[in-house]
């Protein structure tokens, strides 16, 4: 039987045909969030988005609800809004957070210039502004149909990695012309990530005029619930944690893994920062250093809640020299580290 005639295609786009850009990959780092300003309806705006998160707070929503809107948003903006502002970028009129995230943006696009013009990098925040779906349109407004996520978490944990995963989705769900899509893993073993903070805490220590008795990797706790119920956040920490002290050569008890940020009356993991800087103090450790290895960039955990409240702690039960050691931010072994990550996730893209 004759075959039938296979349809011509034309080989030229119709001439009412819309400009199509293409061949492209996109670049998003996303990191957590920061309120738009420091006011209590941009502050309630975030912390309403954030903690309505069922990744963040798992309460069934009719628990939780009344918890959130009539006692938690009542006051929490106000409070927060003004810690927001002793670390607010005035010239920029953004938390230090977006700050560092474009800044890192920005490097890592230079870094991956030999790639050509078909890479695109850009940034968005899990909860605020700029949004994962804006920074999406965009990518894909510039011909990006392939796309590298990079959730800017060295350690995975539901409340933050996954919960950008779900926001891309949730983006891709509504596209009739999805890119293709990559999520980068985390990298809390990864060597280049552990010689960089090595790297960084013995740069920011050798600056000082005095040696730390004890340093405390300090990383944002988690419920104990969600450990308990398989989560590998903890397990990442505690491994990221024990090659640091190997790089280091630092026993136990001189790099001890603990956890901060807590929220809400349930038990997180433990042990507590503040907790533990208070006991180190009382019991005569005159010299501290905190790290906060868990955060790629500084933010109001790191610059308020480690450099002013559990310096306070700390000095408040006779402790003498305290520092809170930097985050890799933008800094150059901070960008080694986002360039390796992102250049092992392209493979095969370009
Ligand atoms: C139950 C609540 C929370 C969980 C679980 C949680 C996990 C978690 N968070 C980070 C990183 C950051 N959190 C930041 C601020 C922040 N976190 C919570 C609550 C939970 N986080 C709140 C309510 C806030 C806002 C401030 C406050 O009201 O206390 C930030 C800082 C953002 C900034 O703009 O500076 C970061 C970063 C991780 C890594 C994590 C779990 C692993
Ligand atoms: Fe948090
Ligand atoms: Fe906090």
């Amino acid at each position: 039987m004759a075959k039938p005639a296979r349809p011509s295609i034309p080989s030229e786009r119709p001439k009412d045909h819309p400009p199509i850009k293409s061949g492209r990959t996109g670049v998003l780092l996303v990191n957590l969030g920061t309120p738009d300003g420091t006011s209590y309806w941009p502050m309630r705006a975030y912390l309403k988005e954030f903690l309505s998160d069922t990744r963040v707070i798992d309460t069934p929503r009719w628990k939780w609800w009344p918890i959130l809107n009539l006692i938690i948003l009542s006051k929490r903006p106000q409070a927060k809004g003004r810690d927001y502002e002793t670390i607010w970028n005035t010239e920029r009129d953004e938390g230090p957070l977006k700050t560092i995230t474009r800044g890192q943006a920005e490097k890592l696009s230079e870094r991956l210039a030999d790639l050509g013009e078909d890479i695109v990098v850009d940034w968005a925040m899990r909860y605020g502004n700029p949004s994962i779906a804006s920074r999406i349109d965009a990518l894909q407004e510039q011909g990006c149909e392939r796309l590298l996520i990079v959730p800017m978490y060295p350690q995975y944990a539901a409340a933050t990695t996954a919960t950008v995963g779900d926001k891309v989705f949730d983006k891709l769900k509504t596209m009739r012309w999805q890119p293709s899509l990559r999520i980068a893993p985390p990298w809390h073993d990864d060597p280049v990530y552990i010689n960089a903070l090595a790297s960084s805490m013995t740069a920011h220590l050798d600056k000082l005029d005095w040696k730390p008795d004890v340093i405390l990797a300090s990383f944002h706790g988690i419920p104990q619930r969600y450990f308990d119920l398989g989560d590998p956040y903890y397990c990442h920490c505690s491994k990221t944690a024990r090659l640091l002290r190997e790089t280091l050569g630092l026993p136990d008890d001189k790099l001890r893994l603990t956890f901060q940020s807590l929220f809400g009356p349930e038990e997180w993991i433990k042990p507590y920062t503040d907790r533990t800087v208070e006991a180190l103090a009382k019991s005569g450790v005159k010299n501290l250093a905190i790290v906060n290895p868990g955060f790629t960039a500084d933010c109001l955990e790191t610059i308020e809640e480690i450099g002013v409240e559990n310096r306070d702690i700390f000095k408040n039960n006779g402790g003498v020299n305290f520092s809170a050691i930097p985050c890799l931010n933008d800094s150059d072994p901070g960008m080694d580290v986002i360039e390796t990550v992102t250049r092992r996730e392209l493979m095969g893209w370009v």
